[in-house]
């Protein structure tokens, strides 16, 4: 049987007296993308960090290609690529210039051929010495993927590495990102974006530290066990406001000119409709979506700290 890639058990991060990291469980097997999704200061960051080796957890155990995330932690670094949330070139060094700064960290052998190929592969060679605060958000990231890739790591992990780049760069990005993956490179992406969660492999959702939802976009959405109604007609997407404090309802929200509803419980759920159906709207059933899931674990994680305190 194959190994994980990353597998680990019960990781647990505090400052302070807060637990930002709560007994986390993580396993990838190799060549595989998951998405780790969580609402913003969720632990994402901070648990990419401690699979990486940058960081000690205060509880837990696992490896990470095979080593020992506490004791092997050098090995590790080795052989991971970490990208960072903000961009961490130097925007003042061309884009040549860049690429063997971070081949020089890792003592590449052949430099001068590996940064070629780097730049044959992105596009860039024609702009190699272009200063690198010169190109777009896009490129920049698409760079800063190449940088994190020079030393041919076996697994990548890249915390929310499109946000703000605009969706024909975010695409070409994932392109890449799949292109890694056929090669074996198992890669653990933290992002806000729905349709990048859909593009993964498989999805890790935690909230407040603690890892609420794992498994492929389709088994989340059914083990969620949510029933969501659409409601079509004049007016129907501002209805959301009024609906979202109505019992039963646990997210609405307007998507263009309907409105998506949602609940645990199917009955409840046209129930707490029930007032809003005298008008001239047409409600139907529908399949909950991913981001309607993700706001009910929300709410469910919220709720939960709120009985513990
Ligand atoms: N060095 C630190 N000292 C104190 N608190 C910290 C430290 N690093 C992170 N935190 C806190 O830990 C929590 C988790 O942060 P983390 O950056 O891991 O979240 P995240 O899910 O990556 O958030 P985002 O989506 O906004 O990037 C946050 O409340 C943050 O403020």
């Amino acid at each position: 049987m194959t190994t994980p890639a990353i597998d680990v058990r019960g990781l647990v991060k505090r400052y302070g007296n807060r637990t930002v990291v709560d007994h986390v469980d993580l396993a990838i097997m190799p060549g595989r993308i998951c998405g780790f999704l969580g609402p913003n200061g969720s632990g994402k960051t901070t648990t990419l960090r401690m699979i990486c080796g940058l960081l000690t957890p205060d509880g837990g155990e696992g490896t990470c290609l095979g080593y020992n995330i506490i004791t092997e932690r050098d090995a590790v670094k080795a052989q991971a690529g970490y990208m960072t949330q903000r961009f961490g070139l130097y925007e003042d060094l061309t884009i040549r210039q860049n690429l063997e700064f971070v081949g020089r960290l890792y003592r590449l052998k052949n430099l001068r051929e590996v940064v070629d190929q780097s730049l044959e592969r992105l596009g860039l060679a024609s702009r190699q010495h272009q200063l690198t605060g010169s190109l777009s958000g896009g490129w920049k990231q698409r760079l800063a993927l190449a940088a994190c890739v020079l030393h041919q790591p076996k697994l990548l992990l890249l915390d929310e590495p499109t946000a703000g780049v605009d969706p024909k760069a975010r695409r070409a990005f994932w392109d890449e990102i799949h292109a890694l993956a056929a090669q074996g490179i198992t890669v653990l992406v933290s992002t806000h974006y729905m349709d990048e969660a859909e593009r993964c492999h498989e999805i890790a959702y935690i909230a407040y530290g603690k890892l609420m939802a794992r498994g492929t976009a389709e088994e989340i959405i059914r083990d969620s066990g949510l029933s969501a109604l659409v409601a079509m007609g004049p007016g129907a997407d501002r209805l959301a406001p009024e609906l979202r404090d109505v019992p039963g309802v646990t997210a609405a929200a307007a998507f263009g000119t309907t409105l998506h509803v949602c609940g645990p419980d199917r009955d409840a759920l046209w129930r707490a409709v029930e007032a809003f159906r005298n008008r001239d709207l047409i409600w139907e059933e529908a399949p909950p979506t991913l981001e309607d899931v993700f706001i009910h674990l929300m709410g469910q994680a919220r709720d939960n700290m709120g009985e513990a305190a």
